[in-house]
């Protein structure tokens, strides 16, 4: 692996003694991880865990992950494991048992989103952002697949934040970046590198920050994190925001043994990883809390206030609502023909987000109705709030689920006229309808797996 001659001076000058070590390690095949999603899969796990998570695993080689119907129907994210520390930070800094309104602002495609989901308390919201739509469209198919109800997609830029004034608890920005720390994962990173481009960086990274800061509220915290490790895009950044914002700096503790290099410029601190040092790639996170104490929070304004979100009609609130557990906990809205929940609670604090910005995706998609039609959605099969008793089930084979996933016509060999929901290893994948003895596939058309199949399928997930 050919480095940029700048790039490898400044790593001599950051590691001193130990650069040999760094560079051979950047020779080294990265080390693959997932995260599981604990409210899908609650069996122990017999691989070596990620230190800093508590749900975090090493695999010990890259498997066909597309063709695991485990994947697709949300019981684990692929995620590169130095990234999981976001939450032994957010654990050593908030409470997170309390209602917390987070937000996760360059959110796709989603892995630290579907990590903020499994952290946060059931009365907390978390809004994950992505500023570009195509990649805004993903992070809303991951989060569907990862299930919770609680967690609202926007596709907004950082500026447009400034109409939430003081509303987050909690701010993730892991920001776009020159990525230095993924040279060994995607040397096609190395081509694009530049000094010039760090500069840019690091100044578009203040842009973000300053544009989305007035929405944290006083007390509040920030994680900041890149996958890059010139000072500028990182330390510097935080410097300039504890002077320009004041926010001052949270130490974080942690266990030598992790490798996790700690490193303070200018008075803020923030935590470095080194491939020659943690089983991860390149990283970078600082915590920042914003000067002040917040206020409580009151969204009525005194007046009647006008909704965005619509109660779904009573008809056809009827028609679905037992298929989702407790259906009294949630709120049920409507958009045109689209009945979808969002949990009682948050329903003030969600209105203000759909008021504000453009929301892609929010809470669980659970069916379109047409007079006395109803169709079940495909987030309402992963959802991790589906009464699996309202419906008819079918455990599909490993051939007849990655069929289904591609959006094929399978067969099973059954007689109806219902819709059908498809299992595979005891996990929803999706919907069917059984109209005779035919099967018609109600797949996502945009979700499906497209990838030529091999010879032989891989007969084992990851998770067994
Ligand atoms: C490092 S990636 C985020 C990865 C994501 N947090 C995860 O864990 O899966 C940075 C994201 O920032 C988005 N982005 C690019 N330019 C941006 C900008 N000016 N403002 C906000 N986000 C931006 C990118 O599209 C990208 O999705």
């Amino acid at each position: 692996m050919k480095l940029p001659i700048t790039f490898e001076s400044r790593m001599q000058r950051l590691l001193g003694e130990n650069f040999q070590n760094f560079q051979q390690a950047l020779q080294q095949t990265p080390p693959v991880s997932i995260r599981v999603n604990r409210n899908k899969f609650q069996h122990n796990i017999a691989l070596p865990q990620v230190p800093w998570t508590t749900s975090g695993y090493y695999l010990t080689e890259r498997p066909a992950f597309t063709l695991d119907p485990l994947l697709h129907a949300g019981t684990y994210y692929v995620q590169e494991a130095s990234s999981m520390f976001l939450e032994h930070a957010l654990q050593q800094t908030i409470d997170l048992n309390q209602p917390l309104q987070v937000l996760d602002l360059c959110g796709a495609p989603g892995g630290k989103s579907t990590h903020l989901a499994s952290l946060i308390s059931p009365d907390s919201l978390l809004v994950s952002n992505e500023v570009i739509k195509s990649r805004a469209t993903i992070l809303a198919e991951n989060i569907a697949k990862w299930g919770s109800v609680n967690v609202l997609v926007t596709n907004n830029d950082p500026r447009d934040f400034s109409r939430l004034t003081d509303f987050f608890d909690v701010m993730v920005v892991d920001a776009p970046c020159s990525g230095e720390g993924m040279f060994r994962k995607d040397p096609q990173a190395i081509g694009e590198w530049s000094e010039e481009n760090v500069q840019l960086c690091a100044r578009r990274q203040q842009r973000i920050l300053s544009d989305v800061w007035g929405a944290l509220k006083p007390g509040g915290v920030l994680i900041y994190s890149t996958c890059t490790w010139n000072e500028a895009e990182n330390e510097e950044n935080m410097a300039w925001l504890a002077k320009q914002e004041n926010a001052q700096p949270v130490t974080i503790n942690y266990e030598d043994c992790w490798g996790i290099k700690r490193s303070a410029l200018h008075g803020v601190e923030g935590y470095r990883f080194y491939p020659h040092a943690v089983q991860g790639e390149g990283f970078f996170l600082a915590v920042m809390r914003k000067s002040g104490e917040a206020e409580e929070t009151n969204y009525s304004s005194g007046k009647k206030k006008k909704y965005k979100l619509q109660e779904a009609g009573k008809k056809e609130k009827a028609l679905v609502q037992n298929w989702l557990q407790n259906p009294d906990d949630f709120a049920w809205v409507q958009h045109n023909e689209t009945i979808f929940t969002v949990p009682e609670n948050l329903f003030e604090a969600a209105d203000e987000v759909y008021q504000k910005l453009y929301v892609v995706y929010g809470g669980t998609q659970v069916a379109e109705v047409a007079g006395k039609k109803v169709k079940p959605l495909q987030p309402l099969a992963l959802s991790q709030h589906l009464n699996q008793e309202a419906f008819q089930t079918q455990e599909l084979t490993l051939e007849q689920a990655i069929r289904y996933l591609r959006k094929e016509d399978i067969c099973l060999g059954t007689h109806g006229t219902d819709w059908v929901l498809l299992h595979y290893r005891n996990r929803p994948l999706g919907w069917a309808k059984q109209i005779g003895n035919r099967i018609n596939n109600y797949y996502p058309k945009e979700w499906r797996i497209r990838m030529d199949l091999p010879a032989e399928l891989p007969g084992n997930s990851v998770l067994q």
